[in-house]
């Protein structure tokens, strides 16, 4: 059997998008960790499939590189979005997601050409038990230095659906990543905090209305961005003063994205706009649950993104430059 499947990436955050009319077509596990190999095709953050949907125009299941499965996932909503817009031929559709029916809309773009959707992120709880998070006996978690974790970051706790703990740093921590990789390598291991492990994101603000965040994701390792990582985070920022719009800025290491995150009637909207960049359009082969690649047609989109890349890095340079340089 031959199946096609879209390279993606939203904000540098890699993965293989699928359509299937039938969810038990395969195993969808086996698959991903075969598409997910770096040594395979550079591999990928994860895969998302597009299935059937009875309340919306489509279903998205998250599947992350390790095989374990997520209940939302921002980046690759993006290239779903613009996948479900281009064959509806629609600039507007709903996504069913693990917890919620979304909204997605095609938006002008970010950056110069780079096709942009917007996604809503919902729903949004601070609840530690909805991540699921234990931490002394409390329920919430919100600006707190957690001196098991560090004697200075302050910590947030947030789902949006999938869980997320997000600390506000000083220049260093974006620096050097140790600690960073230590605290969250330990959290999505057997630990007594977060038993489903968590993505771990450390903020640095930047200005008024924009921050840098890098997120160690749950399920991957470090990866080049995190979409629901950096709308949590946007929404931390502002919530603690950090930032001071309700529209941000938030850099990563693989490209910008706007954050809009407004509160009506004690429930958060928040939305994520980024770029939706398909790289290659593979063909594959599935014989007996082996696979291998037919063929790859490679867009021209990526040449574009580049640029986004170099802007990003003026931005950046000023503390991502290493001390010692
Ligand atoms: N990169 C995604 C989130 C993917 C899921 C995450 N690793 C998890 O397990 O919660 C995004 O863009 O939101």
């Amino acid at each position: 059997m031959e199946i096609k499947l879209w390279k993606v990436h939203g904000s540098g955050n890699t993965f293989y998008l699928y359509e299937t009319s039938d969810e038990q077509e395969m195993d969808w596990v086996q698959l991903t960790l075969w598409l997910c190999d770096e040594e395979n095709e550079g591999g990928a953050d994860g895969l998302l499939l597009i299935c059937p949907s009875s309340q919306a125009d489509a279903k998205m299941r998250v599947i992350n590189a390790d095989g374990s499965e997520a209940s939302m996932c921002g980046n690759g909503l993006r290239c779903v979005a613009r996948y479900i817009c281009e064959k509806l031929e629609v600039e507007e559709a709903v996504i069913e997601t693990m917890k919620a029916s979304l909204k997605v809309r095609k938006e002008s773009p970010l950056f110069e050409e780079l096709p942009t959707y917007s996604v809503e992120i919902s729903p949004v709880s601070f609840e530690l038990s909805t991540l699921p998070m234990v931490y002394k006996g409390k329920s919430q978690v919100i600006h707190e230095v957690i001196e098991e974790f560090s004697p200075t970051i302050h910590f947030t706790a947030v789902s949006v659906p999938n869980p997320h703990l997000i600390g506000i740093v000083e220049e260093h921590y974006i620096k050097h990543q140790s600690h960073q990789f230590l605290l969250a390598h330990y959290l999505n291991n057997d630990n007594e905090y977060c038993t489903d492990g968590v993505n771990v994101s450390y903020v640095y603000p930047m200005a008024e209305d924009a921050i840098y965040v890098r997120t160690y994701e749950r399920g991957v390792g470090f990866t080049n961005a995190c979409g629901t990582a950096m709308t949590a985070s946007a929404l931390v920022a502002n919530l603690n003063g950090v930032v001071a719009s309700t529209e941000v800025t938030v850099y990563n290491p693989g490209g910008f994205v706007k954050c809009i995150v407004e509160k009506n009637d004690e429930i958060y909207n928040l939305l994520l706009i980024g770029n939706a960049t398909v790289t290659a359009i593979y063909t594959a082969e599935v014989i007996d649950g082996t696979f291998g690649w037919k063929s790859c047609e490679r867009t021209a989109e990526q040449k574009n993104y580049d640029k986004c890349i170099q802007f990003v890095k003026e931005q950046t340079a000023q503390f991502l430059i290493s001390e010692k340089a």
